[in-house]
């Protein structure tokens, strides 16, 4: 048998899902119950939980972080998290995990066409496809840059992964993650992220899904300061949006893959686990539509650093010096005067990967060959790269009446640690070859 909380359960044909409702504000203290009566009050624990469901806490931090960065849930479900049997190793597929020891760090710029499509009957997760990260799950540091190519909804299967967060940026295909604390709906454009350890499975909902997952496996991803730009900008907290709370009452198999470690391990529940029915704290799942982003830019002249177009950070341990930055390149006017408007050449501390969702990329030429979307491109640290030639031919020349980029949403995980490849990212078939001849035959122009 299997049901929603909307659905009934005998002989009558199910009604549609109703659209997936949420509550503003990150890291806020939500509460949310899809029955009346389901969240107890005024205790998080008590002797019976409401209605018979059993109270669990989830945590996303350590007991003791301070209150800025505590993190944590109360879930009441049908059934304990506890009550599973045991899991088994199973196929990793097409992930892998940190370290990255599988080849040499490599400091070419390297750029990939998209991921082929999939086989036919692929679902999110076997469509999952690591290009590369840093750092060591086990000394919870670090990230993977991982691609999705899927054709199938997951119904029976069910993937959570205590390594780290998953920040998912679909580019082609919308998404209905059913998650244990509700469902999230995620079209190209948007971002949606699912904290460590929150099972969830994933619906198609637009056809055949491509996109890019960032996996975090250090602190978890939050608001970067505001510093003199004030109190308002950048990503506005009230855009993130976590989901109400809806369940799934089924007892029938279900397959909940786990990876942990850089493994996936998996084992066969006799209920869905994504059987909470009421839930309240500040750890959830959420959603965010990257055009809600305020950018900020140059009103005088100069090109800003990307940092103004942090959308989310992972602090590490040096303030300042990001595990990973989330930055968007979202639509904006370009004013500055006497300024190479483009972003710059440049060489950085920081390594780069950068993806396309949409459009083209004001650095770079788009079409085939070039930096297209459901691509990617790897910078590593002080690899010297920026404008292709022939960006810059025509931003040196161009007429600096103010322009309005408009034409593409492209984005940047952007991390203190190298990026090693995957040996199936360099040994690709989409990776691109010569991309270094895009600053190719650059011309001499001093003391000419
Ligand atoms: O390399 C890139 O395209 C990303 C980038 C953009 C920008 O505006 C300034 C610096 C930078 O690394
Ligand atoms: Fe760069």
């Amino acid at each position: 048998m299997s049901a929603t909380h909307t659905e009934q359960r005998a002989g009558v044909p199910a009604p549609e899902p109703a659209a997936p409702a949420y509550s503003s504000g990150f890291g806020n203290e939500h509460s949310s119950e899809a029955v009346p009566g389901a969240l107890p009050v005024g205790r998080n624990s008590p002797q019976r939980a409401p209605l018979g469901l059993y109270a669990e806490q989830l945590s996303g931090s350590a007991f003791t972080e301070p209150r800025h960065d505590n993190r944590r849930s109360w879930l009441y479900r049908i059934r304990p998290s506890a009550a599973h049997p045991p899991f088994a190793r199973t196929d990793n597929g097409a992930l892998r995990g940190a370290p990255f020891t599988e080849t040499e760090p490599d400091p070419n710029r390297l750029r990939w066409d998209p991921l082929p499509d999939p086989a036919p009957g692929t679902d999110f997760v076997a469509g999952l496809w690591t290009l590369g990260g840093n750092g060591d799950i086990r000394q919870r540091t670090g990230m993977a840059v991982h691609l999705y190519a899927a054709d199938v909804s997951m119904t029976d299967r069910v993937f959570s992964d205590s390594d780290g967060e998953l920040l998912i940026v679909p580019e082609r295909g919308g998404l209905l993650l059913h998650t244990e604390f509700g469902r999230l709906r995620a079209e190209p454009g948007q971002v949606a992220l699912i904290p460590r350890g929150v099972r969830f499975r994933v619906e198609l909902t637009g056809g055949p899904a491509r996109g890019y997952v960032c996996e975090n496996y250090g602190r978890p991803f939050t608001l970067p300061e505001l510093g003199p730009i004030g109190a308002n900008g950048l990503a506005n907290p009230r855009d993130f949006l976590a989901p109400a709370a809806a369940f799934e009452d089924r007892e029938e198999p279900v397959e909940v893959v786990n990876k942990f470690c850089g493994n996936l391990w998996a084992a066969v529940y006799d209920h869905s686990p994504l059987d909470v029915v009421a839930w309240h704290g500040t750890l959830a799942p959420y959603v965010y539509d990257l055009r809600r982003f305020n950018v900020l830019g140059s009103i005088s002249y100069d090109h800003p650093d990307p940092s103004i177009f942090t959308v989310l950070t992972s602090p590490s341990d040096t303030p300042g010096l990001a595990g990973i930055d989330f930055v968007v390149f979202a639509p904006r006017w370009l004013v500055g005067e006497d300024t190479f408007r483009p972003p710059y050449f440049h060489r950085n501390v920081m390594s780069e990967y950068m993806g396309l969702i949409e459009g083209a990329y004001d650095a770079k030429t788009s079409g085939p060959g070039g930096f297209v979307p459901g691509g990617g491109s790897l910078h590593n640290m002080m690899s010297a790269h920026g404008p292709d030639r022939e960006t810059f031919e025509k931003a040196s020349a161009a007429e600096l009446t103010p322009q309005k980029v408009d034409d593409g949403l492209a984005f940047m995980f952007e991390t203190r640690w190298p990026v090693t490849a995957t040996a199936q990212a360099l040994g690709a078939g989409h990776l691109q070859s010569g991309y270094d001849r895009v600053w190719g035959g650059m011309e001499r122009h001093f003391g000419r």
